[in-house]
C-alpha cells in the first residue's frame, strides 16, 4: 500500500520503518527543515538504536522517502498516518493544535477515498474532531474514514516495539477501514482489537495511567520501607510473582518522566474533569512522582549535612537509558535543586553532552563516570545506563572527595559497595544501607506495641 506518515518523532519513524519493510510504500513528512535534512542523509534526529541502520537500508531500497510538505506526496497515498506531537498545555490538557492544523490539510487537499489513521495519542472524542475538522474543509464531498490506531512503543526500543507489538488496537467506525488496516497489520503476530474510535482513545490513556499507578504505587511502598526497615526488592520480588499483579513496572526509584506518562496522566485528569469527574486516585499518582525525585537530594543533604559548596555528580541526565530524550527527566529537577541549595553539579551521560534547551545551563560535562566523579563530594545515579554496572570502585573512590554513592534506581548491589569503603543509600532499602542513623530513623516496633498493648 502506498503511505504517508506525518511526524518524523519516535512513533513516526518506527510505524514509517515498521510499515515500509513488510511491503509498503511509504514516505514521511516532515515540517522541520533541519530533521528532515538529516532524514534524508539516513541521519536520525534523535538516538535510538537500530533506527539509522534501517533507516539507511529503506533509503537505498527506495522503500522510503522524505518529504517536507503533505500535498507532495498526498494524492499518491492511500492511507495517511498522523504523528505529529500533542504536548501537554500549562492547563495539563493536550495540545491538539498540531493535529489540528494536519487534518485541516487533509480536508484541502483531498481528491479521492483516503484512510485518516491517528497515531498520536489524543483526548477521547478527538477522532471525531479529526472527521468533522476534515469534512469542513473538503471542497466537494470526497468520502473518508478516521481510523485510531495508539501507539505503545517505548524509546529505547521503539523499533523492536513496532516490528512486535504487544497489540493492535484499531478503532474503526466503518467495515471498509477496518478491512484496509487489518491488511496493513497482516505481518504482526499479536493480537489485534476491533473497537470503536473512543474507546481506542481511552485504552492509550488507561495503559499508560495504569503503568504509572503502578510506578508511584511501588515507590509510595518504598518510602515506607524506608522507615519500617524493609527491602523494596524483596517487596517487589515478592509481589511480582503473584501473576495478577506481575513483575514489570514495579521498579522502585525516582519516579517517572518522560515524554508520555507526565503527559498523558495530565490529560486524563483534564479529560476526566471535562465531564465532572474528579479522577482523585490519578492526582495522587502525579502528586506521588511530582515529589518522588526529591528523595535523593533529601538522602543527600542527610549525609552531607549542608551541600553548599559542595561538588555533586550525576550520572545519567536521560529521563531513562537508552535514549537522548530528557522530557520531565529527574535529572533537570534534581540538579536545579542541587544548584539552589549551592551545590556544584559535574555531570556525565553516554549519550547527551551538553545543555539541551534551557536545560543544564551551568553544569561541567565530563567524558566519563570517572572524570565526573572528580573531587566529587557524593555521586548520584540518575539514570542507570549500562555504563554505570560496570564500575571500578576503588577507581572512583580515588578520585572523589568523599566516597559517597547514592542509588536513585536501587541498581547496585548494596554489599560490593560498602565493602568498597562507600557509604551507600537507595530507595527503599533502608537494611542494606550503610549510614548509621538508619536504626534509629526506623520505626520502633517494640515502642508502638508497648504503648497500643500495654506491655509492662
Ligand atoms: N515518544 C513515545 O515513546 C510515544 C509512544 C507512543 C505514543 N506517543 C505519542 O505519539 C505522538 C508523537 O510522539 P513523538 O514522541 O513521536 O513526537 P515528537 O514530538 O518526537 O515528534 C513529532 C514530530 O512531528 C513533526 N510535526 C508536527 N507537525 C507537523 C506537520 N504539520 N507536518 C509535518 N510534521 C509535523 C514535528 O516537527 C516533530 O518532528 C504524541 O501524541 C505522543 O504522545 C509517543
Ligand atoms: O518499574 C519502572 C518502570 C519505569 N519507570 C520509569 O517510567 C518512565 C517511563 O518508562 P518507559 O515506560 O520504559 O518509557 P516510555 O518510552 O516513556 O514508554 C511509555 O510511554 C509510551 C508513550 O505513551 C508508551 O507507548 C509506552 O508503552 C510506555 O511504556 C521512565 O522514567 C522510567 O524510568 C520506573 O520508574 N519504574
Amino acid at each position: 500500500m502506498r503511505i504517508s506518515v506525518v511526524g518524523a518523532g519516535y512513533v513516526g519513524l518506527a510505524t514509517a520503518v515498521s510499515l515500509a519493510e513488510t511491503g509498503n510504500e511509504v514516505c514521511v513528512v516532515e515540517k522541520e527543515m533541519d530533521k528532515l535534512e538529516k532524514l534524508k542523509n539516513g541521519i536520525s534526529p534523535f538516538f535510538e538504536p537500530g533506527l539509522e541502520q534501517a533507516l539507511n537500508e529503506l533509503i537505498r531500497e527506495r522503500k522510503i522517502s522524505f518529504h517536507q510538505d503533505l500535498k507532495e506526496k498526498i494524492h499518491n497515498s492511500e492511507i495517511i498516518f498522523i504523528a505529529v506531537g500533542t504536548p501537554s498545555l500549562p492547563s495539563g490538557e493536550a495540545d491538539l493544535s498540531g493535529l489540528i492544523k494536519v487534518c485541516t490539510q487533509i480536508g484541502k487537499l483531498m481528491r479521492d477515498y483516503k484512510v485518516i489513521v491517528i497515531k498520536s495519542t489524543v483526548p477521547v472524542g478527538t477522532c471525531d474532531l479529526a472527521k468533522r475538522i476534515i469534512r469542513e474543509n473538503q471542497e466537494d464531498l470526497y468520502d473518508f474514514d478516521v481510523v485510531s490506531n495508539p501507539e505503545f512503543l517505548r524509546e529505547g526500543t521503539a523499533l523492536k516495539d513496532a516490528r512486535e507489538p504487544s497489540r493492535i488496537i484499531l478503532g474503526c467506525g466503518s467495515k471498509k477501514a477496518r478491512n484496509i488496516m487489518q491488511k496493513l497489520y497482516e505481518f504482526v503476530d499479536a493480537p489485534v482489537i476491533i473497537t470503536d474510535l473512543r474507546s481506542s482513545e481511552m485504552i492509550k490513556y488507561a495503559s499508560n495511567a495504569f503503568l504509572a499507578t503502578k510506578i508511584s504505587f511501588i515507590n509510595e511502598i518504598a518510602n515506607i520501607c524506608d522507615k519500617v526497615g524493609a527491602d523494596i526488592i524483596e517487596v517487589a520480588r515478592g509481589m511480582g510473582k503473584d501473576k495478577r499483579i506481575g513483575s514489570d513496572f514495579l521498579r522502585a526509584g525516582i519516579g517517572y518522566g518522560g515524554s508520555c506518562f507526565p503527559k498523558d496522566t495530565k490529560a486524563l485528569i483534564q479529560i476526566a474533569g471535562h465531564v465532572a469527574h474528579d479522577f482523585k486516585l490519578l492526582k495522587a499518582v502525579v502528586e506521588v512522582n511530582n515529589l518522588q525525585w526529591k528523595k535523593v537530594v533529601e538522602k543527600l543533604e542527610f549525609l552531607l549535612g549542608d551541600i553548599k559548596k559542595k561538588t555533586i555528580t550525576i550520572w545519567g541526565l536521560s529521563f531513562k537509558p537508552g535514549t537522548d530524550d530528557t522530557r520531565e527527566a529527574p535529572s533537570i529537577l534534581i540538579i536545579k535543586e542541587i544548584n539552589r541549595l549551592g551545590g556544584v553539579v559535574q555531570v556525565y551521560d553516554p549519550v547527551i553532552k551538553g545543555p539541551v534547551g534551557g536545560a543544564f545551563e551551568g553544569v561541567t560535562f565530563c567524558t566519563d563516570p570517572y572524570a565526573a566523579a572528580e573531587g566529587s563530594d557524593a555521586v548520584i545515579l540518575v539514570t542507570e545506563w549500562q555504563e554505570f554496572l560496570n564500575i571500578d570502585w576503588q577507581r572512583l573512590k580515588k578520585g572523589m572527595a568523599q566516597p559517597v554513592l547514592i542509588d536513585g534506581r536501587n541498581v547496585y548491589d548494596p554489599h560490593t559497595i560498602v565493602a568498597n569503603g562507600f557509604y551507600y543509600s537507595c530507595i527503599g532499602r533502608p537494611s542494606v544501607e550503610n549510614r548509621g542513623f538508619v536504626k534509629e530513623s526506623m520505626v520502633d516496633v517494640y515502642n508502638i506495641a508497648e504503648k497500643r498493648w500495654n506491655i509492662s
